[in-house]
Formats: C-alpha cells, structure tokens, sequence
C-alpha cells in the first residue's frame, strides 16, 4: 500500500525549531540553521521560527520571570519558542494548551532537555494560568514590547526620534513579494495576464516592479523558470537605475558589481545596460549562485572570486565607467525578511561592519574613471552605515560629489534633512543609496 502523507508531529517540529533558535543564538544566520533542517521538517519549521523570532523579546521577558534560574541552553531554546508562540492567542499557530503539551512533550524525547521536561512542564503550565498577569508584567520591557534586542531599540531611538517605533513595528511585519520583470524577456501588459492565469493577483508598481497579493513558492511564479522574472524587494531595485540613468558617456560601459552576490543586482544591471558587467565577490560558494541566476535570466556577467578591498590582488588596470557597491553590513533594513538578523547581532558589529565599508569603498574610489560614477548602498537603517558613511566619504575625497541620491530609504519614513537627505516612502525594504560622481580633471 502506498505510504499516506502524514503532517510531522508538532513536538518533532517544536524540537527542530528550537535547535534553529539555539544555532542563531550561538552565531549562525537563521537562513543556514533552516537549511540544516531534515525537509520533511523544514518548511513548517521556517514558519514557526520566523514567529520565534518576531516573538523572542516577549518570550524572553515571560521565561525570565517564570524560571528564577536560567535553563541550560536546549531547555531555554524550547521553553522561548513555546512562549513565543503561544503568548498571544491572536497569532498562535495552535491553541496554547496543544503547543504547551507538544512542548512538553519535545522536551522528553530528546536526550539534551529530558531532565528539564518536568521543570519546564511546571513553567508551562503556570504560564497557562497566569498568562495575562505574566504578560502584563513584561509590558514595562522594551525588548518584550518591541521584540528587539535593548541595544537596537537604543541605538534606532536615539538615531530616529520621530520614527523608531514606526520602524519597530515595520520590522515585525511580513514583507510582501515583489518581483521585477526582466525587460529583455517580458513586460507588464504580458506578464499580468500570466499571474491571472495563474490565479495570482499582481499590484503593478512600475514599469519593472509587481508586487504579489500573497506569498508563494517561487518555483510556481509564472515565468521564473524562464527567466521573466527575479524575486527582488521594491527597495533594492532602486540600485541599477539609479547608477545606470542618466551617464552620458559613449557605450558599452564597464561596470564592477563589487559585493554581488547572489547578483540580484547584477542582473537587473544586465537587464537595462548592454555592458561588460563585473560582478565580484569575495564568497566562493556565493558567487556561484551569481552564475546560475544570470543564467536562469540569459544574461552573462563576469565572475571574479576576490577581495574588492584588495584590488591589486584582481583589478587588470582598466578603470571602471560605474561601480556598484552593495556594502556587507548589518542588514538592520530586512528583518521583516530575515527576522533572525536583530537576534543574531551584536552592539559591536554596527562599528566593525562600518570600518570594513569604509575600507571597500576607499579601496574601490580610485578604479573609477573621471566623470564615472560609484553608487554606494547598503540595506542598512543605521546612520554608520548609510548616512554617517556616505558624509565621511565626501569628506575625505574632495574628487567626488553627490548626485541627487535617495539617501535612507525608510519603511514608514518621515523627511529629515541632512546632507544625504531621508526619503518618504512606503512598503519596502530598508536601505540607503549614496551616487558618487568623480569630478574630471
Ligand atoms: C549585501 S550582499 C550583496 C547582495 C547583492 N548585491 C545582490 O543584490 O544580490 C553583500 C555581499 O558582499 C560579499 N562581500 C563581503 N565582503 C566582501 C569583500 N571584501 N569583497 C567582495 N565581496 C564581499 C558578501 O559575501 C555578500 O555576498
């Protein structure tokens, strides 16, 4: 008799999801932990611990006051992901007493929290008593409220007075998907009617963007296959036009994607420009994705495998008409993405990741031709990594002047002003953009 299709236990689930969260707690990113996951389990724990980590500050505040002493890791990881999906009725996956029992129960079959199971049995069970006082409790706890480490809501507060609990809040809810169409493939009026047939609703948002109703598996967006369409937030598309548009000199240009993998960016460059497109990146394994998406869109970039702070280790000399540099950097703008990322950094790395920016972009400067241009951006909402960075850059290179450039692109954002001006915009990604141009001599 065939096998019938059977849902994984919840308490195998519960499990899954609370090594996921132990792993990011210990340092990796939330993307690779899922990864790691077995597949039968993986897409149900994607979702359950993308609720975890919209939830962790609220879980974290309701574990403090119900265990005195901290549990052993494992045994804290599964205590948090029941509490963080169980506190408010409203989002609960399962109704609080099943996840409290499938916790329990996850506790007990594995070895690493068996003898914490009647611990955090007694912990649960109290929860479900006094949930509303327990909750109301936590209530005076930035972290509990906000669902993002003190140091975050710190350093947002102190960066954006009007907008920091806008921006909170932004980064707690589901991003929706937008896709761009690749002009060489498709376009608007031919693409719609495809999402119809396909019973998908489609919000046209410009001539390359369309937004989806709702989320689906990528494989099944009409067209991906065929390479009609990437999956890229409204925000990030800003990039190749924003570099491209507007520079006059003769054609084909030479363009360096510093930073470009998995070439998102890359390809909507090679979607608008006929030019010779180098797309560098320092990640071995990276930079073959940077292949395989070109390919999957009929585009052909170069791919160099190398440090773009170390351009003597790869540069041939020739310099650059435009150069894109999508900085690494605490991508502090996607966590309504990527919701691991806030638990997953540290105080420290805001500074440690603007130095290496900063080292990158001085680096690449002097590969661009006079009267070029270099387009910095980073998915950043942190003034280091955008603002801060871009007023320093000009500082010290008295060779480069800013273009009109959106500066911070803010989800919920206000107009502030500044040298790099903030940006009033809707529904998309964080990010910042600063366009160079080198003055000819
Ligand atoms: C923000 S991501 C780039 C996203 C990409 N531009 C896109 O649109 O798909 C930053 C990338 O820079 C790479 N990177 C970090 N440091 C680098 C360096 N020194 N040289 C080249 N690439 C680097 C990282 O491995 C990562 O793939």
């Amino acid at each position: 008799m065939p096998e019938l299709h059977k849902t994984p236990a919840l308490w195998r689930q519960l499990q899954a999801t609370a090594r996921v969260v132990l792993a990011v707690r210990g340092g990796a990113s939330g993307t690779v932990a899922i990864d790691a996951v077995e597949a039968e389990l993986r897409s149900g724990v994607q979702a359950l611990a993308f609720q975890v980590w919209r939830n962790l500050g609220r879980a974290q505040a309701l574990c403090a006051l119900l265990a005195s002493k901290k549990p052993p890791p494992a045994a804290d990881a599964l205590l948090c992901v029941a509490l963080a999906l169980a506190w408010d009725d409203a989002q609960a996956p399962y109704d609080a007493f099943t996840l409290v029992n499938q916790a329990v129960e996850a506790a007990k079959r594995q070895q690493e929290t068996k003898a914490q199971a009647n611990f955090m049995n007694a912990c649960l069970r109290r929860f479900l008593r006094e949930k509303d006082t327990l909750v109301a409790a936590t209530q005076k706890d930035p972290e509990a409220v906000w669902n993002h480490p003190a140091w975050w809501i710190t350093r947002l507060k102190a960066e954006r007075p009007a907008q920091w609990m806008a921006l909170l809040s932004a980064a707690n809810r589901h991003a929706p998907m937008t896709l761009r169409l690749n002009r060489r493939r498709t376009c608007v009026d031919d693409y719609l009617p495809l999402l119809e047939q396909a019973q998908l609703r489609g919000i046209h948002r410009s001539a390359q963007i369309v937004e989806l109703g709702q989320a689906v598996p990528v494989q099944t967006v009409p067209g991906f296959a065929q390479g009609m369409v990437s999956v890229q937030d409204a925000a990030a598309q800003v990039a190749a036009p924003l570099l491209l548009d507007g520079y006059a000199a003769p054609q084909p240009w030479r363009i360096l994607d510093a930073c470009a993998a998995p070439g998102g960016k890359t390809g909507h460059l090679l979607e608008l420009a006929d030019a010779e497109v180098i797309a560098l990146e320092v990640d071995a394994r990276r930079a073959q994705r940077i292949q395989s998406n070109a390919q999957r869109l009929g585009l052909t970039p170069q791919v160099v495998t190398a440090d773009a702070s170390r351009p003597d280790s790869w540069w041939d000399a020739k310099p650059f008409d435009l150069v894109l540099l999508d900085a690494p950097c605490t991508a502090s703008g996607i966590v309504r993405r990527h919701p691991d990322i806030r638990w997953l950094r540290r105080a420290s790395d805001v500074d440690q990741l603007a130095a290496i920016q900063k080292r990158i972009l001085q680096a690449l400067w002097p590969l661009v031709r006079p009267g070029g241009r270099l387009l910095y951006c980073t998915c950043s909402l942190f003034v280091a990594e955008g603002q801060g960075q871009a007023q320093a850059f000009l500082a010290n290179n008295t060779d480069a002047q800013l273009l009109p450039s959106p500066g911070h692109l803010l989800p919920q954002s206000e107009v502030t002003a500044g040298v790099v001006p903030d940006n009033p915009l809707g529904d998309h990604d964080g990010f910042f953009y600063a366009l160079f141009e080198k003055r000819a001599v």
